[in-house]
């Protein structure tokens, strides 16, 4: 294997690349034939708002004019100034605007551009410069002034809210993906140096997920940021918000009513990245005050709808439909795009195809855009394969199974093909990871570092590890452990352990692993490798050791008898049913990030129930009678539609409860109630159906059903089986949080239509072979 870079090495390196020179070409057209198919009809999104989105600027100097006399000063910004700082403002605004090195303005809110390092780095002479530069094809609704100022340098917020703004007036994927495309195209040919914060800032993020650095600022510091830097009282934002209830549109607004004298610089992708990144890192004393200091700077440098998708940045919601499918899609096909122009190719519909899966399937590999992008601009998507490819220390997408219900269905879907059983145990999934250079990792099913929460695992790495395997990826279950008995303990256990600053000495309730699967070893990908021959390989490089590391226990029989006594044997002993896996041929390879039917899943609930538990999202509760006085006696729970990132309800739920837990649950959820339903929450608006409260998206838990059937009410997978009909579970029950998972990853509003089918399905089964005679009736 050659020297593998870290994704540091590789952002510098990103960011040290030269502008290409652009060519032109009719961009549009290209994406608008994307090759995706047309989604089976969705919910509509959150109407799009109605507000002037592109928002013209305003500078009403004549409201200043009258304050301008005496020591009071002027309001510039929210903030007074008099009149000689006025003065020394204007000179050095003017002069900031125009430079290429343009250095943050002393004064807050009039030049914020290029305050980073890497911004200043960016400028350098001998640059593409505009005139050379064509213009592109549909150009953004942008003030030219305060383009040409930045077009030099870097790519503005300015341009990114212009795509975003007309993202929010379409609900088609098609369209999206088309104005995305088109965004990123222009990105590779005029700033390919900024084209991965601009990936990243559309999917509201700030790094790869093992990173760590998340936004989601709490509404108290955005509202008094917001109420500080536009004049107004923290009162006045809170009424708006409670109005309004987008804390993204309250700032926008305020803004525009605020009088500004002098026009801002464009705010710049590299400094507003720069600055969300500090704000989302800082802790410890005054924390809370300096972030609301920064982002007051960045408000006050924002015009037009900058303000509405700056703070829904830092709330952690830009609430567009930018599912990171769409965006991957989206970014295959500007490079492809791109590609195709700078050699002089047409490029097929066929090609667009390949460059979609190619990306998708190397994100799921390797889900790090750190590395992909700068790749991607250098050797371009045609060698993305071999560029990007599977690397310890760089989590992958793990895969996934598909649930069952009934033996038979196992037996039908693997049919004449060999397959294995291995137990499924109940814990945590973990990702064990193994570099050339010697350093090991634990990485979380979310692709979370989790190797500060799991120092046992990281102490017995080199116990279990064989010399011989010198570097590696294992899938395995980590799972509680009980020292004296030896023996698995249930998940609960595992979830009492702490999550943050664990120390060996302290750990309480040990951790086993039990790998099922390797997909790298030695510096090589395994991924495309019979499974047979993967667990070859586990069972050579590593050693079981009692409480400490094991392989998954597995029977390689075929007969539903045993196949139910291995089952039985698997609850015996802890597990939560099993896991049945092709184990030849191609369908047996490791498919990351994919719910695979070449894995199924059969739990012990399941026999009885609708065939999976389902995760979902607590979004709004009813308060509790009777004996539930205190607490809240039931809840309501959504899933989630990646597609058009919406949370849609699902049931109400008031059973599987303990007393403690309602308490727990009471206090908790206490802490997010929000003033009104969240617009990207779909529910009835019909008042008997409206719960008590309403929470921030947050808590996601486990639940089990009797069936389910179709709703008026609750609005999940709406569309997917009747149009105006969602889907309710039947007699819900609460089974646990799932602590290992984001609310985003609550069970999809796809999955929940399958699940409701595959009832479908069975029962018309089960009915044909009760009456096997019934068609003759
Ligand atoms: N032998 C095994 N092989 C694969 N996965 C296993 C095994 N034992 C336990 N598991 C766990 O079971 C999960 C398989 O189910 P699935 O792929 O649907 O993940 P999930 O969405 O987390 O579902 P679940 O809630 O059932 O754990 C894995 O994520 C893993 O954590």
């Amino acid at each position: 294997m050659g020297a593998v870079l870290s994704p540091l090495q590789y952002l510098r390196r990103a960011v040290w690349l030269r502008p290409m020179s652009g060519r032109q070409s009719n961009i549009s057209k290209f994406f608008t034939l994307g090759p995706e198919q047309a989604r089976k009809k969705r919910t509509p999104a959150a109407p799009a708002n109605s507000e002037n989105e592109d928002g013209s600027r305003v500078i009403k100097k004549e409201e200043n004019d009258e304050k301008t006399s005496g020591n009071d000063g002027i309001a510039v910004n929210g903030e007074k100034r008099t009149a000689d700082e006025l003065e020394s403002l204007k000179e050095e605004h003017g002069e900031a605007t125009n430079s290429m090195e343009t250095k943050r303005s002393k004064v807050d809110g009039l030049s914020l551009a290029s305050s980073s390092s890497s911004s200043s780095n960016l400028a350098s002479e001998g640059e593409t410069t505009p005139s050379e530069i064509p213009p592109p094809i549909a150009e953004p609704p942008l003030e030219s002034t305060r383009k040409q100022q930045t077009k030099k340098a870097h790519a503005t917020f300015a341009d990114m809210v212009s795509t975003f703004t007309k993202i929010e007036k379409t609900t088609k994927r098609l369209e999206i993906i088309d104005i995305m495309g088109t965004y990123f195209f222009k990105m590779l040919r005029d700033y390919p140096n900024d084209l991965l914060i601009s990936v990243y800032l559309s999917i509201n993020k700030l790094g790869p997920d093992y990173s760590g650095i998340e936004l989601g600022i709490g509404e108290s510091i955005i509202m008094k940021a917001v109420a500080e830097s536009t004049g107004q009282t923290l009162q006045q934002i809170k009424q708006a918000f409670h109005k309004v209830g987008d804390l993204g549109l309250v700032a926008q607004t305020s803004r525009q009513n605020q009088p500004t004298m002098f026009q801002p610089a464009a705010l710049t992708l590299p400094f507003l990245f720069d600055s969300l990144k500090s704000i989302a890192q800082m802790s410890g004393n005054q924390s809370q005050n300096r972030k609301i200091g920064l982002i007051k700077r960045l408000l006050s440098s924002c015009q037009g709808a900058e303000p509405k998708y700056l703070i829904r940045a830092l709330e952690g919601k830009l609430r567009l439909q930018l599912a990171e499918k769409t965006i991957l899609v989206s970014l295959a096909n500007a490079c492809a795009q791109y590609h195709a122009d700078k050699k002089q190719v047409k490029l097929s519909q066929q090609d667009r195809i390949h460059a979609e899966q190619t990306l998708r399937d190397v994100y799921s590999q390797l889900p790090s855009y750190d590395i992909i992008v700068p790749r991607l601009i250098e050797h371009g998507i045609e060698n993305l394969r071999e560029t990007c490819k599977l690397t310890p220390g760089v989590p992958t997408k793990p895969m996934l199974a598909k649930p069952t219900k009934q033996f038979s269905e196992v037996l039908d879907t693997f049919d004449q093909a060999t397959f294995t059983c291995e137990y499924k145990y109940d814990g945590e999934r973990a990702q064990v990871h193994f570099t050339e250079d010697g350093k090991f990792y634990v990485f979380s099913r979310n692709s979370e570092d989790m190797s500060v929460r799991y120092p046992d695992i990281m102490a017995s790495v080199p116990r279990w590890r064989k010399p011989e395997a010198t570097s590696f990826i294992l899938d395995c279950e980590a799972t509680a452990w009980d020292k004296e008995e030896n023996r698995i303990l249930p998940f609960q256990k595992l979830a009492t352990r702490k999550r943050k600053d664990v120390k060996l000495e302290e750990i309480k309730v040990r951790a086993c692993l039990f790998a099922f699967d390797i997909l790298y070893l030695n510096g090589k990908s395994l991924l495309d490798i019979p499974f047979s021959e993967r667990r070859k390989h586990l069972y050579t490089m590593f050693q079981p050791i009692t409480g400490e590391f094991d392989f998954a226990k597995h029977s390689d029989q075929r007969s539903v008898e045993s196949i139910q006594e291995f089952l039985e044997e698997a609850v015996k002993e802890s597990c939560e049913g099993l896991m049945v896996k092709m184990l030849e041929g191609p369908e047996s390879h490791y498919e990351p990030s994919k719910r695979s039917r070449h894995w199924l899943k059969i739990k012990k609930d399941y026999l009885s129930g609708v065939g999976d538990s389902l995760d979902l999202i607590v979004v709004g509760a009813y308060h509790g009678r009777g004996k539930r006085t205190s607490v809240y006696g039931a809840f309501l729970l959504g899933c989630y539609d990646p597609d058009t990132e919406t949370v849609q309800t699902v049931c109400k739920l008031g059973t599987g409860f303990s007393e403690e837990q309602l308490e727990q649950f009471h206090r908790q959820l206490s802490q997010i109630v929000i003033p009104k339903k969240k617009d990207f929450y779909s529910h009835s608006e019909a008042p008997p159906h409206q719960p008590d409260v309403w929470f921030e998206p947050k808590y996601l838990w486990e639940v089990l059903t009797a069936d389910l059937s179709l709703s008026p009410v609750y609005k999940a997978a709406i569309g997917y089986v009747q149009e105006d009909k969602g889907i309710s579970l039947r007699f819900p029950r609460f089974v646990r949080v799932r602590e290992d998972k984001n609310w985003e990853d609550a069970t999809t509003s796809e999955q929940v239509s399958e699940f409701y089918r595959s009832q479908i399905v069975h029962t018309q089964a089960s009915a044909r072979a009760s009456s096997p005679n019934a068609e003759e009736y």
